[in-house]
């Protein structure tokens, strides 16, 4: 079953702890958390404090994405607040082998993360070594950004190295997500969906999640 990580960049941040309960109680698989630091994105949001503060709310895994340069200066802290998925951009790390290997290390699982401009080729040797790959739908930096549509084609790419490598990573897609969109991802091989305004934009959260799940 296809995997749904509700995106609280679109929750109201006054009752953060609530707007989890609920997609949590609306069947969300993971949380997935945007940081984002005004340098390699455009835009500031949060960053190991909400994490360290969200922990104790849920059970379920928390899916952080960090959009930020450098990121190896920040691995350890967001393992020691409680992160589960640390997923890096491949374009904000100039060691990105040695990156992975310290997620790893720390004992969380690791992800990698591209562009929708960033060819498949980037992250290519890195597969082997991921638990996770992301393939941004929109340009990081704002949730509520419309779905492009060729990252599907990256999809399918990723997909069909994993099938001859034997691999068992998972695939993520993160930005754009809705009912339809969903349904294309799901069929190119996605197996984790990100999805912001799509869930918390809409007053049934279950109803949402379920609806992009089985869209
Ligand atoms: O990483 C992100 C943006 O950089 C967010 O996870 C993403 O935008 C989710 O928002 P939406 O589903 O509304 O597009
Ligand atoms: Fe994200």
């Amino acid at each position: 079953m296809t995997k749904i990580s509700p995106s609280i960049l679109s929750a109201d941040f006054a009752n953060l702890k609530e707007e989890i309960l609920d997609v949590e109680r609306g069947g969300a698989d993971y949380i997935h958390v945007d940081v984002m630091d005004g340098q390699f994105v455009p835009n500031i949001t949060m960053g190991p404090l909400v994490v360290k503060a969200i922990r104790p709310v849920t059970k379920l895994p928390l899916d952080v994405h960090l959009m930020i340069k450098n990121p190896d200066k920040f691995i350890h802290e967001f393992v020691e607040v409680g992160a589960d998925i640390l997923t890096v951009h491949a374009e904000a790390s100039p060691h990105l082998d040695r990156t992975i290997q310290t997620i790893k290390d720390a004992g969380i699982k690791a992800g990698v993360v591209i562009n929708p401009a960033t060819p498949v080729a980037l992250i290519q040797h890195v597969l082997p070594n991921v638990d996770l790959v992301l393939l941004m739908t929109v340009n990081p930096g704002f949730g509520g950004q419309s779905f492009i549509h060729y990252v599907l084609n990256k999809v399918e790419e990723v997909d069909k190295l994993r099938k001859e490598q034997g691999l068992r990573f998972e695939i993520e897609v993160d930005g754009g997500v809705n009912a339809d969109t969903a349904k294309l991802c799901k069929d190119a091989g996605v197996d984790v969906l990100v999805a912001g305004s799509a869930i918390f934009n809409q007053r049934d959260r279950a109803k949402a999640i379920a609806s992009i799940r089985n869209g």
